[in-house]
């Protein structure tokens, strides 16, 4: 099991300060998104991550050695980065066939990762065809040839699909299960929720945030509309019998929002006490305040 140690990592370019003083770790066995707005030094991390770009000062490990010094870099960490840099006439295992042999990889590991990342039926066609779900897919598989441990995917889910975002969830949660160290990140809190199970939050190159999910997000809470509001907010704060009294709060736009009790307990106790609901969704909405609240200025001076 591979973790990946961040300390004190600082970066300038010019006046520039991309990251100042950044320490986190990712742990194996899970998917850890890495967050913030555009330009907050994501992919500059990634690149240090890598190798491909130096610290001004600070260090990174993986498996306890710095990048430089791991015997068989790409047999550790799989990055990928800049989606489509294919050579448009070459075909998916022409391209990997290329990497193989400069990883030193024999050729039956392009057939395995064709077949991992769903890609055997395609490999014979010309990358120009391919799809931005396709072309995520070849850049993992390229990036899986030396099955590494680690896995680093900088903004993976630009331009995918919801069918696409759907596959990439399974793939990165099976990764995980086998004990890899997956670290994805995302300008896009909302895109995370359903695929990382820790976080680490920046904001100008500084850390705001780490830690499991449900720390930073708090307890669950759904947003519920009922015509009889009133009756149902009172309802909803008795909660269940012999369990701990959900929060309602009533929202400007008529809507209650509930924590400590799931949709279907919502759903249970209106239709229990005869009070019709219109509307019963999860509140995402919060989510991405929850991002702007941690990554604005206001959450600097506040
Ligand atoms: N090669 C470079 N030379 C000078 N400045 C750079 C360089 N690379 C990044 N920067 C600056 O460093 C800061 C962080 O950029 P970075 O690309 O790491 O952020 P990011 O969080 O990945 O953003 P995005 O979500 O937009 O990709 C930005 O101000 C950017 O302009």
């Amino acid at each position: 099991m591979v973790s990946v140690t961040v300390s004190h990592l600082t970066k300038r370019w010019g006046p520039i300060t991309a990251v100042h003083d950044l320490t986190f770790t990712v742990a194996p066995g899970v998917v850890t998104g890495f967050l913030g707005p555009n330009g907050a030094g994501k992919t500059t991390t990634m690149r240090m991550l890598t190798g491909l770009v130096s610290p001004t000062s600070g260090t990174v490990t993986i498996g306890g050695l710095p990048y430089a010094q791991l015997r068989r870099p790409s047999s550790t960490v799989g990055a990928v980065f800049d989606a489509g840099a294919f050579h448009p006439g070459h075909t998916a295992r022409d391209h990997l066939r290329v990497y193989a042999a400069m990883g030193g990889y024999p050729d039956s590991r392009v057939t395995d990762v064709l077949e991992l990342l769903d890609l055997s039926g395609a490999a014979d066609r010309r990358t120009r065809e391919f799809s931005t779900g396709m072309r995520q897919r070849l850049n993992l598989a390229t990036a899986l040839l030396g099955d590494p441990r680690v896995l680093l995917l900088d903004e993976p889910s630009n331009g995918l699909d919801p069918e696409g975002m759907l596959w990439l969830r399974g793939f990165l949660r099976r990764l995980a299960g086998e004990d890899h160290t997956v670290l994805i990140s995302s300008h896009v809190l909302s895109e995370m929720e359903q695929l990382v199970d820790d976080v680490v939050v920046i904001r100008r190159g500084e850390l705001v945030a780490a830690g499991p999910w449900s720390r930073l997000t708090g307890p669950p809470a759904v947003l519920v509309r009922s015509p009889d509001a009133d009756r149902l907010a009172a309802v909803l704060r008795d909660g269940r019998p012999g369990e701990a009294a959900p929060q309602v709060e009533a929202l400007d736009d008529g809507r209650l929002r509930v924590r400590g009790l799931d949709a279907p307990g919502v759903a249970d106790l209106a239709a229990a006490h005869r009070l019709p609901v219109h509307e019963l969704v999860s509140d995402s909405t919060s989510l991405e305040q929850l991002f702007l609240d941690l990554t604005t200025e206001r959450a600097a001076t506040s």
